[in-house]
């Protein structure tokens, strides 16, 4: 087994290549058709997103070979995009040593008609949000459940909002009474007892707003990342260049942040 397979039925998926089920197929469509279409020989410092399709990503950069990788360094967005780095034999790097990189390359839980998204299932959105700014490309890549016409239209969780613990109460009852949003809970964990802590040390609350709220998700993300103890939200608004959704039938929708939108087919 190749040292990036492993790596993938390591960290990420049981699941035998050849034997991928359709959802993890698309994934990997999108993510091989992403790295295809932006990843070039001249870009040096590329960002590395979390979640169950970025390995796939990491699968193809890998695939371009040693010679194409060896002059690249790989930034980061959380432990588990670190471990893929580090186990794929890439160079690791951070974004203070590179405050500006060439292309990220990132996952999410929902992309709307303009490119915006719901970010931070995996609690790792503070780091990707950086990540995705540092870049002079961001691009998303996903499976076709998370292409949809509004945010909160599959992914019913809520807005994923990274908090400094000791604040947490209150912003709770900010969300609940101020911004409209009764049922925003912290996320606790699934195999410890307490809420889920993330890679910096902060909690998350998930809040769920109704879909007129999230028809506008620039102005509720600032409505939230101003309440005093928030340090970043899940909303990614105007962020994208592009975003990859591999479909059932093999074929990559392609929605591009000029609007247009391709349907492509290896
Ligand atoms: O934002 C994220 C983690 O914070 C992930 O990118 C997002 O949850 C999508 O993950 P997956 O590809 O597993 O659906």
């Amino acid at each position: 087994m190749s040292s990036t397979k492993s790596i993938l039925k390591t960290l990420q998926s049981p699941i035998p290549p050849g034997q991928l089920s359709v959802i993890e197929k698309s994934k990997q469509l999108a993510a091989w058709l992403a790295v295809d279409q932006h990843l070039k020989p001249e870009h040096r410092v590329i960002g590395i997103g979390s979640g169950s399709t970025v390995p796939y990503v990491v699968e193809r950069i890998v695939s371009q070979g040693a010679e194409a990788n060896k002059d690249r360094v790989f930034i980061p967005t959380g432990f588990q995009s670190k471990e893929l780095i580090v186990t794929s034999g890439l160079m690791l790097g951070d974004v203070d040593q590179y405050p500006v990189i060439d292309v990220t390359i990132d996952g999410a839980d929902e992309v709307d008609i303009e490119l915006n998204c719901i970010k931070g299932g995996g609690a790792c959105h503070l780091r990707e949000k950086v990540i995705a700014e540092a870049a002079n490309t961001f691009v998303l890549v996903a499976d076709y459940r998370k292409n949809v016409k509004y945010l909160g239209t599959n992914f019913k969780a809520g807005v994923p909002i990274e908090v400094v613990p000791f604040a947490y109460a209150k912003v709770l009852q900010n969300l609940h009474h101020v911004l409209g949003s009764p049922k925003a809970t912290l996320r606790m964990a699934k195999a410890k007892a307490g809420p889920v802590v993330s890679d910096n040390g902060n909690f998350i609350i998930d809040a769920p707003f109704d879909q007129e709220v999230m028809m506008k998700p620039y102005t509720i993300m600032a409505q939230i990342k101003m309440l005093t103890g928030v340090v970043e939200v899940g909303l990614f608004c105007h962020m994208a260049r592009a975003a990859y959704f591999g479909n059932e039938d093999g074929s990559v929708t392609v929605k591009w942040n000029d609007g247009r939108i391709e349907q492509v087919r290896k």
